[in-house]
Formats: C-alpha cells, sequence, structure tokens
C-alpha cells in the first residue's frame, strides 16, 4: 500500500518506467515546441481562488449527470487517444471496462486491436469523428455529433451551433496539432459564453486533478473528458491503474 501513486504525476512517473520511450514520447509529448502543452497545465495554475463555502449540506452528494442521453456517474468522460495497446496489451478493452466499472463514458475514435463492438458493448461508448462534412454525417447516421476542437466564441456560435451539432468540444487535441494556440481553460468562458446553453460544452486539455475538473465545471463546462491520465493508469498498472485515475480524479481534493 505505501507505495501506491497517489496522483496523476506519480502515475506518469510509473508510465516512464514501464514503456519504450518511444511509446512514451508519443503519449506525454505535444507538437514542435510544446509550448502549448505547458499552457495546458499551467493555464489551470493560474487560476488560484476557490472559496468554500461551510455550514452547507454535505451528507449527500449527486455528481451524475445526463449527457447526450447517458447516465454517468460523475462529469467526466474517457478522451480518445487512441492505440491505448501501446500502453498495455488489450489496452482499448481493459479502459472500457474500468471506464464501466467506473460508471463514466468513454470516447472512441478508432479501434485497432478490437472492433468498435467490442468495446461499446463493455461500457457506454460515444464515438467522436474528426470530420468536417457535418451535413454529410449527419445524412448517413442518427448518432450524436459533437465537434472536437473549438476554441473560440465564432466556431462555436456561429458555426457549431447554427450546423445543428449535439455538443461541442472544447480541445486543442492535448496540444498534439498547432503549436502555440491558447490553453483551453483559457477560452472555456468565451466559448460557453457564446453557447449560451443550446447545446453541452464539454472539456478537455491539461485536467490532472480533481480541482481541475472542478475549476473546469466552474467556468461553464458541461463535463470534461480526460487523454493521458487514463493512459499513464493503463501503462503502470493496467485496468486497475484506470480505475483509480478515474477514482482520483473525481475526488475535489485528491493529493
Ligand atoms: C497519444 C494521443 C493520441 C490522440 N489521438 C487522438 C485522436 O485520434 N483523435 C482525437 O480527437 N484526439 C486525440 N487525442 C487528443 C485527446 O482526445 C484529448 O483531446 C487530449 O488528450 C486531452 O488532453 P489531456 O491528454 O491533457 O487530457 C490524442 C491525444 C494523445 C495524447
Amino acid at each position: 500500500m505505501g507505495d501506491e501513486p497517489v496522483n496523476v504525476k506519480e502515475y506518469q512517473e510509473l508510465a516512464k518506467q514501464a514503456l519504450p520511450k518511444m511509446y512514451y514520447d508519443y503519449f506525454a509529448g505535444g507538437s514542435e515546441d510544446q509550448h502549448t502543452l505547458r499552457e495546458n497545465n499551467d493555464a489551470f495554475q493560474r487560476i488560484i481562488s476557490i472559496w468554500p463555502r461551510i455550514l452547507v449540506d454535505v451528507s449527500k452528494i449527486d455528481m451524475s449527470i445526463t449527457i447526450l442521453g447517458y447516465k454517468t456517474s460523475a462529469p467526466i468522460m474517457i478522451a480518445p487517444t487512441a492505440m491505448h495497446k501501446l500502453a498495455h496489451p488489450g489496452g482499448e478493452i481493459l479502459t472500457a471496462k474500468a471506464a464501466a466499472a467506473c460508471d463514466v463514458i468513454m470516447g472512441l475514435t478508432f479501434m485497432s486491436t478490437c472492433t468498435i463492438e467490442e468495446v461499446a458493448s463493455s461500457c457506454n461508448a460515444v464515438r467522436f469523428f474528426q470530420l468536417y462534412d457535418i451535413a454529410w454525417l449527419k445524412s448517413i447516421t442518427k448518432l450524436p455529433i459533437l465537434i472536437k476542437g473549438v476554441l473560440n466564441h465564432e466556431d462555436a456560435a456561429i458555426k457549431a451551433v447554427e450546423i445543428g451539432v449535439e455538443g461541442i468540444i472544447v480541445s486543442n487535441h492535448g496540444a498534439c496539432q498547432l503549436d502555440y494556440v491558447p490553453a483551453t481553460i483559457a477560452v472555456l468562458e468565451e466559448v460557453v459564453g457564446a453557447v449560451q446553453g443550446r447545446i453541452p460544452v464539454l472539456f478537455d486539455g491539461g485536467i490532472r486533478r480533481g480541482t481541475d475538473v472542478f475549476k473546469a465545471l466552474a467556468l461553464g463546462a458541461h463535463a470534461v473528458m480526460i487523454g493521458r491520465p487514463i493512459v499513464y493508469g493503463l501503462a503502470a498498472k493496467g485496468e486497475y491503474g484506470v480505475r483509480r485515475v478515474i477514482e482520483m480524479l473525481k475526488l475535489p481534493h485528491s493529493q
């Protein structure tokens, strides 16, 4: 018990030891100078005033939400990072099982080692697409469509809402694409303000602690998605590691 990792940073350290350097660098790294990668974390740490309330009845706390028709025990979802098999043999299935055990939703982009049906049968899986032709996509599926990668009010209010998608995800894809785009937590309020509650706004990028989840929700996100921490839990301790990471992020004051 004494050497049990107590936070996401320690899971990351274990993942670094467990994975071949090339795989670890792929998961942990960002694009170019990695400025946005650092900013995704640093911008959370610049939000420094959480005002606790006392004399509030907290004997019954219900963090569950219903989003896109799915009920989930907390406003936390697993972001699509693909290639979970690099972090652990059978990685996608183990992550799906952990998601089901913790009652959170898992997003999928594509499955490399198993079919989408196999994973979908293990948990509530929502599929995220990276396509631009929304009208075409709407014509071929009745699945809810979310646009991922929104970073400003024009894309959010004018394009995403008017085009009729079911939700948007404020994301810079974990700082894996264009470097020097802003940290996602820095633009969340602007996007939430533009959407004005018409569709759900999800958020990802840099969440490493329960207080980060709290900050994103306080700034208007309906739910958050977690990318790398899930991979670190998987690489370090398989399904158990993923479950522990999710449990730690559900707590507002993990170590
Ligand atoms: C190794 C890796 C692969 C990823 N692959 C995809 C992908 O295929 N599709 C996608 O929409 N986002 C992808 N992402 C971005 C994640 O969905 C998510 O936006 C990001 O990881 C969230 O930031 P976080 O890792 O700081 O939690 C990837 C991220 C990583 C780290």
